[in-house]
């Protein structure tokens, strides 16, 4: 395995913090603080787990703003920025940042279709327990102990060979898997046992990148049965219904927060052992459901 071991945090903007603020809550189960940050913005931070937060939400244009990947510690820091600038990527070194993000140390650098990317280690971790609002458990790490990270991204950009070079090769991620319907292919990557941790969709030629959605995966399946009961309720657009991935095996639902941007929430992911894993493409993105027409 490569340098990086999990997707520690994202920050994404939103034109409506207080919508954004009830989502996080009362759909998600995530624990939420508002406050502003050391620049003074206000923010949304969103915690599921032991870490400060892993998910940040500052007002701006609805989009993702940075994805933060962990390094297990100063060594591989340094190892995975040599590596980089030995590739002809630049790479800065940001302290003011790294006390904002409360890091350690953090780097910042941008991928092949323009996503700002922090390299970090270093997590600020609190004392006080995870105590989510509806009861949900958010999974972040495997029975083993292993760290997981918050769950998982899709990004959507043209320039997919370049992306896939400097993910694979670069940065060392590890191919998963591929599903090919239509036209379409899309590549899910591993960093540790969560089966993708970053997933990649085509594009058109010009259009902007970006994030299709997040995943989140909880504990057991009240947990993404009483979320999909909801998000019925309100006025919340279901994008596409419960159902059951191929690759990841997954049980999940998609909605549309309020910024627009996708999350996907679910449960019973599939983990991958590098020792046994063999890569395959399959030929269908679910075994049932995720029907994306019955939507409201
Ligand atoms: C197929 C699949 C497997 C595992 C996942 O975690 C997952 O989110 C998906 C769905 C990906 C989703 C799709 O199937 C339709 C085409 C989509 C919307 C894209 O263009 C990027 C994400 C793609
Ligand atoms: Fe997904």
């Amino acid at each position: 395995m490569g340098y990086i071991k999990a997707l520690g945090y994202i920050g994404i903007g939103a034109k409506d913090l207080d919508a954004w603020q009830e989502f996080a809550t009362e759909i998600l189960g995530l624990q939420v603080t508002r406050g502003e940050d050391a620049e003074n913005v206000e923010t949304l931070f969103l915690r599921m787990d032991s870490r400060h937060h892993r998910i940040a939400v500052r007002p701006g244009d609805d989009e993702l703003t940075y994805v933060g990947w962990e390094v297990a510690g100063e060594a591989d820091l340094d190892a995975q920025v040599r590596d980089l600038e030995a590739a002809g990527v630049a790479v800065t070194e940001d302290p003011r940042l790294a006390e904002l993000r409360g890091v350690g140390r953090l780097v910042r650098l941008q991928d092949p279709a323009g996503f700002q990317l922090e390299l970090f280690y270093g997590a600020a971790v609190v004392s006080a327990p995870f105590l989510s609002p509806t009861g949900v458990r958010f999974v972040t790490e495997d029975p083993k102990g292993n760290d997981l990270g918050l769950g998982h991204i899709v990004l959507v950009a043209s320039n997919l060979d370049e992306m896939l070079d400097f993910y694979l090769r670069v940065l060392d991620f590890k191919v998963s898997d591929y599903i090919t319907f239509k036209p379409l292919v899309l590549t899910f990557t591993h960093v540790n046992p969560r089966h993708h941790s970053l997933a990649f969709g085509p594009a058109p030629e010009g259009r902007k990148p970006f994030m299709d959605h997040v995943m989140l995966e909880v504990g057991d399946l009240d947990g993404v049965g009483r979320a999909l009961d909801r998000v019925r309720a309100r006025e919340i657009s279901l994008t596409a219904s419960l159902g059951r991935h191929t690759n990841d095996e997954m049980l999940s639902f998609y909605m549309r927060s309020p910024s627009g941007i996708g999350v996907e929430y679910g449960t019973s992911g599939k983990l991958i052992d590098d020792d046994t894993w063999t890569v395959t493409n399959w030929d269908a993105a679910q075994f049932w459901g995720h029907d994306r027409s019955h939507t409201h």
